[in-house]
């Protein structure tokens, strides 16, 4: 099976072009399956900002209280996930959504319970039921929020999510579509990147807030088992007659 993990950040879901939805048509018929893990970080903001609770980010991650962590959940399950695959559906695909942690799909542990509260990073993708439903040709939409061993739902960073998850099915390709067209250099899109290099890039500042999670499931993505990685937008470029545009890593 060819697996495409392709992840939808929370900035873009409300504005896919309908380019994206032709392209996704095309490397259907080119016998591509997908699985999408998508986020909601600007959703989650103002839900917070309704309930007056505070919204605070270290190195792109959000500090989670347990309060936080509901609505974040609430927001996720209950709206971006529910206009994600009706949007699929609108456009001819069958697709099913699920929270992250049913079936105990996504399994995680807290990062640093002092630090960022409920924050977890994935220890294992259980992808028995990803794999039932690409086996009918069902596409699992997946939002990041995750299970513990003792059971606690956990928010884990919705990049982190997609690359683990293209590690564990060994996908093709995973892509992180975003609001930028690619990794920027100043007013450059950097075409190819190599792990030195984005260390070098977070180090002087050039890569920040939200693209740094991005770029470190990348790498660790691409290190743990998907063939090739791209950071790519969902408003204007995604893909075109087989010309791929954005930030690759990998060949
Ligand atoms: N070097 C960079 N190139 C492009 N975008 C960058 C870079 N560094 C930081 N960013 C920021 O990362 C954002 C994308 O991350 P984020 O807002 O978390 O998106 P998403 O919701 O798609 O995950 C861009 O809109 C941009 O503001
Ligand atoms: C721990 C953590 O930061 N979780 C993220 C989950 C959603 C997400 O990642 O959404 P984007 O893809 O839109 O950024 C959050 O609470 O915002």
């Amino acid at each position: 099976m060819k697996t495409i993990v392709i992840k939808c950040g929370g900035s873009i879901i409300s504005r896919l072009s309908e380019k994206f939805f032709v392209s996704l048509g095309e490397l259907r018929d080119e016998g591509y399956s997908f699985v999408f893990v998508h986020g909601g970080g600007p959703d989650i903001n103002e839900m917070l900002a309704k309930f007056d609770v505070p919204v605070q980010f270290e190195n792109g991650l959000r500090k989670t209280t347990k309060e936080t962590l509901e609505i974040a959940e609430l927001v996720l399950a209950g709206k971006t996930n529910r206009h994600l695959v009706h949007m699929l559906q609108s456009h001819g695909f069958k697709a099913v959504g699920l929270n992250g942690s049913d079936g105990e799909i996504l399994k995680a542990e807290h990062i640093d319970q002092d630090a960022l509260g409920e924050v977890g990073r994935i220890n294992k993708v259980n992808t028995d039921l990803l794999e039932v439903l690409l086996s009918k040709e069902i596409y699992p939409v997946l939002t990041p929020i995750s299970i513990s061993q003792s059971g606690d739902k956990l928010n884990v960073n919705a990049d982190t999510a997609a690359g683990a998850v293209a590690a564990a099915l060994h996908a093709e390709l995973c892509i992180f579509i975003t609001d930028v067209d690619g990794v920027r250099n100043g007013s450059c899109i950097i075409e190819h990147l190599t792990e030195p290099e984005i260390r070098q890039l977070i180090d002087e500042g050039t890569i920040y807030g939200g693209m740094i999670p991005k770029v470190n499931a990348a790498i660790q993505a691409k290190q743990e088992g998907a063939s090739r990685i791209l950071i790519t937008s969902g408003v204007s470029q995604f893909f075109s007659n087989s010309q791929w545009k954005g930030t690759f890593l990998g060949a």
